[in-house]
């Protein structure tokens, strides 16, 4: 997979030189390019943002800079043998992003990412590119942010995870939170390692049974007390099939 970035703050997505990410690219499993959108502005300034139209707060990312920056990008990418670009937006108006859209995202060949600052990107951009490609305007929480690089962290964290050879253990996101499967839309319950005891505090006796059958099944209780106390509304998700006579006994 290739990822592009274009910001305003280019050092803000250091974190993507390290750990997971890091090593997905030091792999080559992950491309990552990241752009600094001054680049392509000419004024003394550096200018990419003006005034709102029609007045109100702030300021508003102006067209040109991210219309060249994203010409620019797609027409390298196609050169370099790159297919299939699709432009991710995050906003806080956007779609929720949760593990569903990391999946699809995951499928994509090449993301462009766009993180803006200020009040967002003049809405001709993404116009002019949802004509052209698949654009993905995806919110990470129902808080406000001061711009977008935070989100492109987390997508791109969700996202590199899923893809082969990233993870040691390619059953390591069988049974996380949300994914699909047995556990789904369960919570992750609680892990312990040694010491087996510390601060006069043991370890649950089953994780020492060597029964497998019972420590599964004590991880799936764990599991739905933790959903039914931090997150019920995803029981209210979960399909009555998979929830047998002893969860609605808990
Ligand atoms: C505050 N300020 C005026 C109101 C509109 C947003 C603006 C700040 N801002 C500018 C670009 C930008 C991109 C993402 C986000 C963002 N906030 N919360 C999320 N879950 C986000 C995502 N994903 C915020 C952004």
């Amino acid at each position: 997979m290739r990822l592009d970035a274009v910001t305003i703050f280019p050092e803000y997505l250091d974190p993507l030189n390290v750990s997971l990410v890091g090593k997905a690219r030091t792999r080559g499993v992950l491309d990552v390019r990241v752009h600094d959108l001054r680049e392509w502005t000419y004024d003394r300034h550096n200018t990419v943002d003006d005034t709102p139209y029609g007045g109100g707060p702030g300021m508003v990312m102006k067209t040109e800079p991210w219309g060249e920056a994203l010409d620019q990008i797609l027409a390298d990418g196609y050169e370099a043998g790159a297919h299939s670009p699709a432009l991710v937006v995050p906003t806080p108006s956007g779609r929720p992003f949760d593990q569903e859209v990391a999946v699809e995202l995951s499928a994509a060949p090449w993301l462009i990412f766009t993180p803006a600052r200020y009040e967002g990107i003049d809405r001709r951009v993404m116009d002019e590119y949802s004509s052209r490609i698949p654009v993905h305007e995806v919110s990470i929480g129902d808080y406000v942010l001061a711009g977008g690089e935070a989100a492109v962290l987390v997508i791109t964290e969700a996202v590199a995870r899923l893809l082969p050879g990233v993870l040691g253990n390619a059953e390591s996101h069988r049974d996380d939170s949300f994914a699909p499967g047995a556990m789904a839309d369960l919570l992750e319950g609680p892990v312990y390692t040694k010491p087996p005891s510390w601060r006069g505090r043991d370890i649950p006796e089953v994780l020492l049974s060597g029964h497998h059958g019972k420590i599964a099944r004590w991880r799936r209780d764990e599991a739905f007390r933790r959903t039914v106390r931090n997150r019920p509304d995803l029981i209210e998700r979960c399909d009555p099939a998979t929830l047998d006579k002893k969860d609605r006994s808990l």
